[in-house]
C-alpha cells in the first residue's frame, strides 16, 4: 500500500504543483496531559503541547494532517516545540505521539521531494536532518507512543526515541520501506535500523523494505513494547516515570557516548551540498562504476525522481544505505 500511495502523491506532485500550499490545522486549547487546573496547551497549527509540569512532561502530539508527513512547515514547527520545551527547565522528557490515532507518520512529505527548485531539496533536506540530530541529540527523555502507521521518516523519528511503544493493532506497521518506492534510505537512517536492530535484521529489512506489524517488530526489536491501543498513552507515562526516576538519564547516556554513535560530519550538515554535487565528480570516492550503473534506475523508481536523476543519482551515491548495489554490502560507519 505504502508503495501504491507513495507513487500516486509523487506523481501527483508533479502535476498539480499548485496544491502545494500549507494545510493549517485549528489550534486548540484544552486540560494539561496531567489534568492539572490552569495548565494550558500550547503549539502550533501543527504540533500540540500537552504540558504536566507537575510530572515534568509534556505529550507532544503531531497534527499535521491527513498523514502527519513532513512538510517542511511541519518538520519547522517540531523543532520549535522541541527547543522551547529543552529551554524550560519544567519539563525532563516528552512523549512523541499522534494526535490522529490510526498514522503516527507517513515520514518524509514525498511532495517536498519532486518538482522543487535544487534550493528547496537543500531547505527541506537539513530541515529533515535537523529534526533527526535534534531528537536524537535532545536533553530530554523521548518517549514514542506509537499509535498509528509508522514507516520510513516516521519509523526513523520513533528510533530516536528512548522507547518505543507500539499500539497492537495489525494496521500499525513501522520499518524503513524506503526500497519500495525505489529510493535507497540515507546512511543515518540505516544505522539507527543497525543500531537498534542489529545488523542482519537491519540488512533484511532496508533491502526488502519491510513494514514489520506489531508482534514482528517487538520481535525483531523494532519497538520495545506493545500493549493494546487503549493503554499506549498510560504505558509511555509509567516508562516515563521509570527514566526520570534516573538522575541523568539523557545525558549521562550521551556521556556514555551511546547517544553519539552514527554521528558523523556527513550527518552534521554537509548533505545539502552533497545534494547537489556534479554527477561524475572528479574526487568521487566511490565512482558509478557500470554494475550500479544497471542498478539505476531501481525498479518502480518513481518517474519524477528520474528526471531529477543526477540529483537522485549523486543523493544516492552520498547518503549510502544498503544497497545501491545489493551484493556490495556496503557500510558506511
Ligand atoms: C530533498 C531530497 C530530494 C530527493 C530525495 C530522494 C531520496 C531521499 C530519501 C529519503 C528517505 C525517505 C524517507 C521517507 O519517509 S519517504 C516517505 C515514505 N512514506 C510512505 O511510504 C508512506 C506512504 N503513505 C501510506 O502508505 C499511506 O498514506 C498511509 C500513511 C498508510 C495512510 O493511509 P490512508 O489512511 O489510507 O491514507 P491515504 O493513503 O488515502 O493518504 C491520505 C492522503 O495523504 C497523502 N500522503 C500519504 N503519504 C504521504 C507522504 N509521505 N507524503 C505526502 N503525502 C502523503 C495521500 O496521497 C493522500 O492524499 P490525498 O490528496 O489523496 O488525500
Amino acid at each position: 500500500m505504502a508503495l501504491a500511495v507513495g507513487m500516486r502523491v509523487l506523481t501527483r506532485a508533479l502535476h498539480r504543483p499548485w496544491a502545494r500550499g500549507l494545510r493549517v490545522a485549528p489550534g486548540r486549547t484544552g486540560p494539561a496531559a496531567g489534568g492539572g487546573d490552569g495548565v494550558r496547551c500550547f503549539g502550533s497549527p501543527r504540533v500540540l503541547v500537552e504540558p504536566d509540569p507537575a510530572a515534568g512532561v509534556a505529550v507532544v502530539k503531531m497534527r499535521n494532517p491527513p498523514v502527519n508527513s513532513f512538510s517542511l512547515e511541519f518538520l519547522t514547527e517540531l523543532l520549535i516545540s522541541l527547543e522551547k520545551l529543552e529551554n524550560d527547565k519544567t519539563f525532563r522528557g516528552i512523549i512523541l505521539t499522534s494526535d490522529h490515532p490510526g498514522i503516527f507518520s507517513a515520514g518524509l512529505d514525498l511532495t517536498e521531494m519532486c518538482g522543487r527548485k535544487p534550493e528547496h531539496y537543500m531547505e527541506y533536506w537539513k530541515a529533515v536532518q535537523e529534526m533527526w540530530l535534534r531528537f536524537y541529540l535532545s536533553n530530554l527523555v523521548v518517549i514514542a507512543a506509537i499509535n498509528g502507521v509508522s514507516p520510513a521518516g516516521g519509523c526513523l523519528l520513533s528510533l530516536t526515541c528512548d522507547y518505543r511503544v507500539l499500539a497492537n493493532n495489525p494496521k500499525y506497521t513501522i520499518g524503513l520501506n524506503e526500497t519500495r518506492l525505489g529510493i535507497v534510505a540515507p546512511f543515518w537512517f540505516k544505522d539507527m535500523m543497525v543500531n537498534t536492530v542489529g545488523y542482519r535484521t537491519a540488512e533484511r529489512a532496508l533491502q526488502l523494505g519491510l513494514l514489520f506489524p506489531p508482534a514482528e517488530a517487538l520481535r525483531v526489536g523494532v519497538v520495545d513494547q506493545v500493549v493494546p491501543e487503549d493503554q499506549v498513552q498510560s504505558t509511555a507515562r509509567s516508562v516515563m516515570a521509570q527514566w526520570l526516576a534516573i538522575p541523568v538519564c539523557r545525558p549521562g547516556v550521551q556521556n556514555q557516548g551511546l547517544g553519539r554513535a552514527v554521528l558523523s560530519p556527513e550527518a552534521l550538515g554537509e548533505a545539502p551540498s552533497c545534494l547537489i554535487q556534479p554527477l561524475a565528480a572528479p574526487d568521487d570516492p566511490w565512482p558509478l562504476d557500470a554494475s550500479r550503473q544497471s542498478a539505476f534506475p531501481p525498479r518502480g523508481l518513481p518517474a519524477c525522481l528520474c528526471l531529477q536523476a543526477p540529483l537522485f543519482l549523486s543523493l544516492v551515491r552520498t547518503l549510502v544505505g544498503f544497497g545501491v548495489h545489493p551484493k556490495s554490502k556496503r557500510i558506511s560507519s
